[in-house]
């Protein structure tokens, strides 16, 4: 995560709103939209037309006037009712003032993250800030959707929805997430990678298993807390799918060097294997200490991904029918060469790897699989949590903030040196030289490990807006010293939110591809040429 300015930031806005567009968000809650010549037009070449299966999940839809009106007088403001019912459905909002926001820890496209106290409990939280475009019911309903998805989810590696803090004036809302010391890209050097591999892929098999798509897999959505448990975060991207009943979905998700082959030719039909080749680019990673195929646009991206895989076969480019075959079909073929590239890794990881990255998402198999592989099964076994060693906190705020102090440290330093040199030019006499702690020097890896990643990923967090300043720290939410104007006067007595969730079998709840914004094509131009972190909340499949 991170921010942009300026231009960046409403380049990144507008890619999010056409992608948004192209996703047709209308659809949410159950104003599906049966399939036009809109949507027709759209329709990848040789797609069956679909619509006779869209019809609206009434699990979905909003809720009735009288659940309406519950949901108010129960503390839910009445806009985030109208969209979000279902989402918020039998819960109660917990009260700002009872939250101490201390610091802000994280920012996306439409949130902002703070470490804060709960003062009923003590607890230390994350509270994800989301931010609405005037209210805007297109991005009420994004957030709805990561909220009924994250219900629906409930495993030790899969970050868990604690509450949702918001009141009846208010025109904000808070997620209340358990507070996550590290993510994995802080912390990619370390020795722990065997066991949080299997624990991505223990959180990613129960997502797959609930019919969830992550679609955003990658080392600053992995959190990690102090005990060394890893869980899945961030699920603003992600989607229910139904494997029975495909539907066409976007390819326009998932940071580009952790995109798998079949989004970046296109396919609309995708299932868990987008999530699997994310893993293995991640595992790799893990065991080569940087990423391993970093592509700067899709074209660079893919040609990476043939290099490393080999190039697919004719029978693969017939039998795909990916959209963008024929424009990136490769003029020269490629051999696979997974096993050479990285030889130097412990032997049982790479039949993984090379499940993992098959170019047929098909023979990626499942999480379930990848679990029993030799890499997991064979000794040295994956060590226990509780063995692993303690780091310092390394969320990207705090590296950034360790990134702008070395700064200054070094520019006072070279001042300094100036100086010394021409008042005492041979004295070194007494200076402290600081000896190195046991993380000092992990620690510099990870950090420079880090600042390639995101200097160079290009993802969503590059292309945030400005940081706004919606949070003075130190202040209960709710206070009066708190700048942030949307908690109004406490009008809804405390009651902590109740998030469990009918698990049930969930349908698939989103619809067709549909232009659901008239100067959809324009934005549409706009976006040629980005090959990084497509689009968060672009979509509303
Ligand atoms: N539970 C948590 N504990 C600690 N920090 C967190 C937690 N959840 C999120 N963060 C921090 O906040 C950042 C932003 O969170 P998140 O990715 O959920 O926001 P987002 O708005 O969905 O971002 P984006 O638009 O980039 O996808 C994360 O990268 C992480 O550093």
């Amino acid at each position: 995560m991170g921010c942009v300015f300026g231009k960046e930031a409403s380049k990144r806005k507008e890619e999010v709103e056409f992608a948004r567009a192209e996703e047709g968000v209308v659809q949410n809650c159950g104003n599906v939209k049966e399939g036009g010549e809109e949507e027709k037009s759209k329709r990848p070449k040789g797609e069956r037309r679909r619509s006779s299966k869209l019809k609206p999940n009434p699990r979905l839809s909003n809720p009735p006037n009288h659940v309406h009106g519950e949901q108010v007088a129960a503390g839910w403001p009445s806009w985030l009712s109208k969209v979000a019912g279902e989402a918020i459905n039998g819960l109660v909002p917990r009260r700002a003032d009872t939250f101490e926001k201390l610091k802000k820890v994280g920012q996306g496209t439409y949130s902002n993250v703070y470490k804060a106290k709960d003062t009923l409990t003590g607890k230390i939280v994350a509270l994800k800030k989301v931010r609405f475009d005037n209210l805007e019911p297109e991005s009420v309903k994004f957030m709805a959707r990561e909220i009924l998805i994250l219900r629906h989810l409930d495993h030790p590696n899969v970050v868990k929805l604690e509450g949702l803090v918001t009141s009846r004036m208010s025109c904000s809302l808070y997620l209340v997430f358990e507070y996550m010391d590290h993510d994995l890209a802080g912390l990619a050097t370390s020795p722990t990678i065997k066991f949080t591999e299997s624990q991505l892929l223990s959180g990613l098999e129960h997502c797959h298993n609930r019919h969830v798509l992550h679609r955003d897999i990658k080392g600053s959505n992995l959190l990690i807390d102090s005990e060394g448990i890893l869980r899945i975060a961030d699920f603003g991207l992600a989607s229910f799918f139904d494997p029975n009943h495909k539907r066409p979905m976007t390819s326009r998700v998932v940071t580009l060097w952790y995109r798998p082959p079949e989004l970046l030719l296109g396919a609309t039909d995708y299932g868990v294997g987008v999530d699997l080749w994310s893993a293995g680019c991640i595992l790799a990673e893990l065991l080569a200490g940087k990423p391993i195929m970093p592509g700067r646009t899709e074209v660079e991206q893919l040609h990476k991904i043939f290099k490393l895989c080999g190039s697919p076969s004719d029978e693969y480019w017939k039998k795909s029918k990916l959209p963008h075959a024929t424009i990136f079909k490769p003029q020269q073929s490629y051999k696979r060469c997974i096993a050479e590239t990285f030889k130097n890794f412990p032997a049982s990881s790479l039949p993984l790897i090379e499940t993992l990255l098959a170019i047929d998402p098909a023979e990626r198999q499942t999480a379930a699989a990848a679990l029993h592989s030799e890499f997991f099964t064979s000794k040295p076994y994956a060590c226990e949590p509780s063995s692993l060693p303690k780091y310092p906190p390394s969320k990207e705020m705090d590296t950034k903030l360790r990134d702008e102090e070395a700064r200054r440290s070094r520019a006072a330093g070279k001042a300094n040196a100036a100086g010394v040199k021409k008042s005492r030019p041979r004295d070194r006499s007494g200076r402290g030289i600081p000896v190195p702690d046991s993380n000092a020097e992990m620690q510099a890896n990870i950090d420079r490990w880090r600042l390639v990643t995101h200097a160079n990923a290009k993802s969503k967090s590059e292309k945030f807006p400005p940081p706004h300043e919606d949070g003075t720290l130190g202040y209960p939410l709710g206070s009066s010293h708190h700048m942030d104007p949307i908690f109004d006067p406490p009008d809804v007595p405390f009651s902590s939110t109740n998030l469990s969730y009918p698990k049930t079998n969930f349908q698939t709840w989103s619809g067709p591809l549909v232009e659901t914004s008239v100067d959809a094509p324009r934005r549409k131009k706009n976006m040629a040429g980005n090959g990084h972190r497509q689009s968060k909340k672009d979509s509303y499949r």
